[in-house]
């Protein structure tokens, strides 16, 4: 994708004067800006943006323009904190680069949009391009929707490329009622504004919609690609249309579309979803590029269509193919294992996704769990499960469990799993009526009345609220959820645009600017001092402090408040992590990211990392690959004699292990640490 701050961009402003530097660039000067700046290259763009836009000759001065807003309010986002540990290797440092970078781009173009607000008159058309192709591509709708207010208020007329554009974001964000607007507005309908529309409709679940789409734009002399056959198949799989799909699949062959890795995985889901897995099975036959995708396609395939069977045996071919499995993959195993009554096998899978494959499991594995105890009659066991872990306040899995109960006919805990089944939804409805049929089957007339007590008394089929306006002596009503009004479709179009259009007339971008900055330990003089190196040869500039308390002084503290994202490497040298994580988040609002050792050689807790586990909103613990055996590795082998904790170096002294190999490991070069000193001790 092109860079979002193109020399376009830059050239939209007139360039600085020195009397008109902002507030940024005034006070960053305290201090090298390079550590804070160059993680992403359009930052000194951006810095001459804030000084230029409020320089510009043709702008007035708001009195709420944002380098005034941020002088006032340093911070006012709650702060975080997210941990990251793991042995040497396991990839803590390229995690929080990522992560910071990534914090640091949409900073940017939060940034670039603030300032966009901030000139009050229309950019060129390529910027404001390039602004929503980014917005579309960080999927931040919202923010694209505020670029269209922005053209709104200005006045700016759309061209046709911009239009497509919007119809993209539009599409992408659900809102079709807008994107339809847009299209209609076309001249020329491209292929592009018809997949849109067509996959924009199918993501809604309005699948019909996007399949007469289709047909339209067939009748109209245009050829589809895979990205129309991607939607297409999507939609016949999910109404499980067999015919269509097949009609589909002809056209997509005649017209000799190349095929790729979704519109085959799309292509096997529709013949699965419609009741034909030979079919689905020879498109995979005949894919050339098998991935984890088409082979969870495969296995949920035959799992949709019962055959539990084939789904095991296909997951083990696909470890042997020395595939990856997913979290979906992980789904239908689960399923698959809950359908055939195999419960230690299901155990086995689910301990295997999170040891060998790292991959925490989601809610519905939870519930999947659930499922697989509760078909076999292991209701006690479910019920503990679900208390013990962080499905509790999952209602698929109290559902699963209330299923369970009422076909084993475990009265005691389906009244303690209805209980839990209602603190989490109380107003829906479905609810109550599963409930009461499950006591009704036991002619448990009185807990029937009860349920139906509680319906009533919980207001679940209250009057739907409504709002009054009057017009011209005529009073109209709106209900909620109600669009049979004939004015309804425009009455929000309109507020649609009011919304937006409201909160930017005033230009008051409530984007706030988001700096980022990178603290190493000063002990860590590996590569170099003034950057962070990942064992990948992967470089950014830091700040290389010795105690994090003087991080504030150094940066200057109007710097610091401007700060929102702090990230820290090598945490396990700084003994002031706890107190300086506890101010910066709690006190200053800011979002730590902290990646270091928990274990020290001796697997020891290092240094005061696991002390700030309890202020953590998160924590991450990675692992590495054995050195020696290739298995998972927790733990930092030192390969030299010396015991000193602390002890600066790479894979010349340290090797990550597992735990077999660690104790292994650890017992040769303890014997051989021995042997020597014997050695030394007898001259
Ligand atoms: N045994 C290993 N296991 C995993 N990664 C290794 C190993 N040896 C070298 N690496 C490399 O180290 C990279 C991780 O580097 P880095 O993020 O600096 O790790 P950490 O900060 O956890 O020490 C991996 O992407 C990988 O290329
Ligand atoms: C296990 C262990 C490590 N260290 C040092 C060695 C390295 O300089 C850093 C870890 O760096 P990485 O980015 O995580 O690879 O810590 C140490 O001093 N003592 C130890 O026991």
């Amino acid at each position: 994708m092109k860079s979002l701050i193109s020399p376009k961009f830059l050239s939209l402003f007139p360039s600085s004067s020195p009397k008109s530097s902002s507030f940024l660039l005034n006070s960053r000067p305290q201090t090298n800006p390079n550590f804070v700046s160059s993680l992403c290259p359009s930052f000194s763009v951006l810095n001459s943006l804030r000084c230029c836009s409020s320089s510009s000759q043709n702008m007035q001065q708001h009195p709420s323009s944002s380098s005034q807003q941020i002088e006032q309010h340093p911070s006012s986002s709650s702060g975080e904190i997210h941990v990251i540990v793991g042995p040497m290797f396991a990839g803590k440092t390229t995690s929080l680069l990522r992560r910071i970078q990534s914090e640091s781009n949409n900073g940017r173009l939060r940034e670039a949009i603030g300032l966009l607000f901030c000139t009050k008159v229309a950019v060129d058309w390529d910027t404001y391009a390039l602004l929503l192709q980014d917005c579309i591509h960080r999927g931040v709708y919202e923010w694209g929707k505020r670029i269209h207010a922005h053209m709104v208020v200005v006045g700016f007329t759309l061209n046709e490329y911009l239009k497509t554009k919007l119809l993209i974001l539009y599409c992408k964000a659900g809102k079709l009622d807008t994107a339809c607007i847009l299209f209609d507005e076309l001249l020329e309908k491209s292929l592009i504004s018809w997949n849109a529309m067509i996959a924009g409709y199918v993501q809604k679940g309005m699948e019909d919609v996007g399949l007469s789409l289709y047909h339209k734009m067939r009748h109209i002399g245009i050829a589809p690609d895979q990205f129309t056959f991607a939607s297409v198949f999507r939609a016949c799989a999910s109404l499980a249309l067999l015919e269509q799909g097949k009609r589909a699949h002809g056209v997509m062959v005649k017209c000799a579309i190349r095929q790729n890795l979704v519109v085959n995985s799309a292509l096997m889901d529709m013949y699965f979803k419609s009741s034909c897995p030979p079919d689905g099975q020879k498109v995979f036959n005949k894919s050339s590029n098998k991935n984890v995708i088409t082979w969870t396609t495969l296995i949920s395939g035959y799992g949709y269509n019962g055959r539990m069977d084939v789904v095991l045996d296909l997951f083990d071919k696909m470890i042997k193919e020395g595939l990856r499995p997913n979290y979906v993959t992980f789904l239908a195993v689960l399923s698959a294992c809950s359908h055939r009554g195999l419960v230690d096998e299901g155990w086995k899978y689910f301990s295997l996704m999170q040891n060998d494959y790292g991959i925490q499991p989601h809610r519905k594995h939870y519930a999947a769990i659930v499922d697989l105890l509760g078909r076999a009659g292991r209701l006690e066991e479910a019920y503990n499960f679900i208390n013990s872990s962080p499905c509790k306040e999952n209602p698929v899995a109290w559902g699963s469990l209330l299923g369970a109960c009422r076909l084993h006919g475990n009265v005691k805990l389906l009244k303690l799993s209805a209980n839990k089944f209602f603190e989490m939804e109380p107003e829906n409805a479905g609810k109550y009526v599963v409930l009461s049929h499950s006591f009704a089957s036991y002619a448990m007339w009185e807990n029937v009345a009860e349920v139906w007590g509680l319906m009533r008394g919980s207001g679940v089929k209250k009057d739907p609220g409504y709002s009054r306006i009057e017009v011209k002596n005529k009073v109209h009503f709106f209900f909620k959820g109600d669009n049979t009004h004939k004015d309804s479709k425009d009455t929000h179009e309109m507020l649609e645009v009011l919304t937006c259009t409201s909160a930017d007339s005033g230009y008051l971008p409530d984007f706030s600017f988001e700096n980022v900055a990178l603290i190493k330990s000063n002990k860590d003089t590996r590569y170099s001092l003034d950057s962070i190196v990942t064992h990948d040869g992967d470089k950014y500039p830091c700040l290389a402090l010795h105690d994090l308390s003087s991080f504030r002084l150094k940066l200057g503290s109007s710097a610091y408040d401007e700060l929102d994202v702090i990230g820290i490497d090598e945490a396990q040298f700084f003994d002031d992590l706890y107190d300086f994580c506890q101010r910066a988040a709690d006190h200053d609002g800011k979002i730590i990211v902290v990646a270091g050792l928990d274990g020290d050689y001796m697997r020891k807790s290092f240094g005061s990392v696991l002390s700030i586990i309890p202020l953590a909103d998160s924590v991450t613990k990675l692992t590495a690959r054995c050195e020696l055996c290739g298995k998972h590795a927790c733990f930092t082998l030192r390969k030299t004699e010396e015991r000193q904790t602390e002890l600066i170096g790479g894979a010349e002294v340290y090797m990550p292990v597992c735990r077999q190999h660690y104790v292994s490991g650890q017992v040769v070069i303890e014997t051989t640490r021995m042997l020597l000193q014997e050695k030394v001790q007898c001259g």
